[in-house]
């Protein structure tokens, strides 16, 4: 399997240079070309093994290392001349960045780092292609001079010789076993032993040594986190992705599948007929739209914040790096619990691998735990709400996708419940922001009682996710909404057109409601005949969009290819394509399997002597 994935992935990174050159001639940016194409990454059903080199490998390169070191290194990355991994996370340590164990000892007299893995937990772990295919590393490490420690930096290390691909001496480095996907990537394990490297393989682009030992610091030391960033925003777009794929799926499945008539006598109709399929299928449609529009949008500021920080401007830093993890949490959360959803809707031949919705939730599933796992993030945007909030305390302005916490904090009360779009975007947002102070009056509470920051984060954290998980709806549905009502090319839609995007915001804004009812009536009144309208409008939105579902998932355009699904093919022969891969079998070569005679005819025989036995 790795083989042929090294295989596909190098197609796939070939076709990816020459997107590159298509969409962005001569540069090194690969976003671009990314853009109009990740089925690239759909075709390598068992994870891409150079994901890591093309997204954050190269990137590091560019991003932290000088001109001179992209020069050195960075060219002949982005030229796939070299194949690099990023090493940060420790087979002891992968979250609390700051406990990491390996080092880089600086040594004056001969201006190298001495890089360590000392114990058996500093190794490195997980890094994706690191096991066989990579012959290089970004080496993420504490920085040593003088034993005192500065705090972490990049190394750029070979690992393996270029020509014979052996590991190089000091090089302990290997696979670190079958995952639950993703099996292709070949993730792996490195250890360094004395490991020495030239004083220009630490990327100094933000931070530098001098060859006397000085350290000079990096002005904002959370730049050099930004490689992860990026991986954040990809994930936000890749995993709508996998959403969308899986919809797709079970929505043509669903139109294809006959089962149980909704009236007695009547013929068997499709199950999308079912209300209830329906709202399983439906609303993972539109979830994946939403997603869509909220990771482009993240990765335009993704784009901008990147040239600013390029020119040493980091004042776009905290909101991008708060963005990208609250969409980064929503998306892979959404996901993997919408393809799991999609699958139980295609009953037991969603279980079957000739449909691929277990395959497409293998992928998507673990984007929830790398680039950050999800509650850490969740709570890294709670304390930057908890610190937004005092802003407002104070009377300062927010930052742009947090203004709607100041204008909410000055409603005294939620206004008259109108039921439309506006006041059920308020109601999400007033929730969030409700929640924020609740979550602030027991975080300061805390600090206040002299308890440290990181503990009082710690034992206000579900207050603090609440909010942050609210705050991460409030961004989605706004941007949506902002997206469909005052889109400045509204006008170049078709009215058909327009109602149908009308009709996936209605749904998208009635499921938030619906999911976080409890959240919004701890501060909103809302009576019962108000409630009860909006279920009806829930269930009068899934009818309308039902004649759309199958059109809608039509233009994710995803051909037969990269869905891989029997169940989920343009052409709807799922019978034919189940019983066809049915047949393709192992098992199915011989009319009787070996087992027969080497296992069951004894254990069939030796019962049936048995029970004569027993009657004798
Ligand atoms: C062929 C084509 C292929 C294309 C494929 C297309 C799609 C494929 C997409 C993905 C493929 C899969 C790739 C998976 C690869 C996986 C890689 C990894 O997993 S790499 C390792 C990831 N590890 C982590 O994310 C670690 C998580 N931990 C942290 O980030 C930090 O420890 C922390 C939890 C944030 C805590 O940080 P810290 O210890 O520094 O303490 P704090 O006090 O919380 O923060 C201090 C201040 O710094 C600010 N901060 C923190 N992080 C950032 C950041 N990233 N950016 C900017 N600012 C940051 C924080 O807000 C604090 O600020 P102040 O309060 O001081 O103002
Ligand atoms: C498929 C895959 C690919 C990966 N690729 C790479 C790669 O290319 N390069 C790389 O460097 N790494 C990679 N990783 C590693 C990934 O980044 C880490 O697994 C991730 O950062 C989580 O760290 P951990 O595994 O140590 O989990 P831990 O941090 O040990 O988390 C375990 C539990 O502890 C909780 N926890 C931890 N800290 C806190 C806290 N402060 N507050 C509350 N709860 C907390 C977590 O929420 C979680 O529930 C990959 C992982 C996977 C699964």
């Amino acid at each position: 399997m790795a083989s042929m994935s090294v295989k596909h992935a190098i197609a796939a990174a070939k076709k990816l240079r020459s997107l590159q050159e298509r969409f962005n001639p001569g540069g090194s940016d690969i976003y671009p070309a990314l853009m109009g194409d990740e089925a690239i990454t759909a075709l390598i059903p068992s994870g891409n093994p150079l994901s890591v080199h093309i997204l954050m490998f190269t990137r590091a390169l560019r991003e932290q290392g000088t001109d001179e070191q992209y020069e050195k290194f960075g060219r002949r990355a982005d030229n796939n001349e070299i194949i690099g991994t990023f090493a940060q996370t420790e087979l002891g340590h992968g979250t609390y960045l700051r406990g990491l164990e390996a080092r880089a000892d600086y040594d004056r007299g001969t201006e190298e780092f001495v890089l360590n893995t000392p114990k058996l937990s500093s190794y490195k772990w997980w890094p994706g292609g690191l096991g066989q295919t990579c012959n290089y590393c970004i080496f993420v490490a504490q920085l040593y001079i003088d034993n005192e420690a500065k705090g972490m930096a990049m190394f750029v290390v070979q690992i393996r010789d270029e020509e014979t691909h052996m590991p190089l001496p000091g090089v302990h480095v290997g696979e670190i076993g079958k995952k639950m996907g993703l099996n292709g990537v070949n993730n792996g394990f490195l250890g360094l032993k004395d490991y020495r490297v030239p004083r220009l393989n630490m990327l100094m682009r933000h931070q530098q040594v001098l060859p006397d030992g000085r350290f000079v610091k990096s002005p904002v030391s959370q730049v050099s986190y930004f490689p992860m960033v990026f991986v954040r925003c990809m994930v936000a777009r890749q995993n709508s992705n996998y959403l969308a794929q899986a919809a797709t799926i079970a929505t043509r499945y669903s139109v294809i599948r006959r089962q149980s008539p909704i009236e007695e006598g009547q013929p068997e109709p499709k199950i999308l007929e079912h209300l209830t399929q329906q709202m399983k299928v439906i609303p993972e449609i539109v979830t994946a739209v939403v997603y869509r529009l909220a990771a482009a949008n993240l990765q335009n500021m993704y784009n901008e914040t990147a040239e600013a920080v390029y020119r040493k401007d980091f004042s776009r830093l905290p909101e991008l790096h708060a963005l990208a993890c609250i969409l980064k949490v929503a998306t892979s959360y959404d996901s993997t619990y919408g393809i799991e959803r999609l699958r139980q809707a295609c009953g037991g031949h969603g279980y079957l691998t000739a449909g691929n919705l277990g395959n497409i939730f293998a992928m998507a599933a673990p984007a929830c735990t790398y680039e950050g796992e999800n509650s850490v993030l969740y709570l890294q945007v709670g304390k930057i709400l908890m610190k937004n909030w005092s802003q407002v305390l104070a009377g300062r302005e927010l930052m742009p996708s947090m203004a709607y916490i100041s204008e909410c904090s000055k409603m005294t009360s939620f206004p008259q419940w109108t039921g439309s779009w506006e006041c059920l975007l308020k109601a999400i947002q007033y929730a969030c922001v409700g929640s924020i102070r609740l979550a602030f009056q027991s975080y300061n509470a805390r600090v206040q009682s002299a308890q440290s920051q990181t503990a009082a984060v710690n034992y206000s954290g579900l207050e603090l996710t609440k909010a942050a998980e609210l705050h991460g709806r409030s961004y989605v549905a706004g941007n949506f909404y902002q997206q469909i009502v005052n889109s400045p090319n509204k006008h170049q839609r078709s009215p058909q057109f327009q109602k149908v995007l009308e009709n996936m915001l209605e749904l998208h804004l009635i499921q938030i409601f619906f999911r976080h009812l409890g959240d919004i009536l701890r501060f909103i009144r809302i009576t019962e005949d108000e409630i009860s309208a909006l279920q009806r409008r829930l269930e009068e939105v899934l009818k309308e969009l039902r004649p759309d579902a199958v059109a809608i998932t039509d233009a994710f355009d995803f051909n037969d290819k990269i869905l891989s699904s029997a169940l989920g093919c343009y052409d709807g022969n799922v019978y034919e394509r189940l019983f066809e891969a049915a047949l393709k079998h192992p098992l199915n070569r011989k009319s009787v399997p070996d087992f027969f005679e080497a296992h069951l005819k004894p254990f069939m025989k030796e019962n049936a002597d048995n029970a004569k036995k027993s009657k004798l």
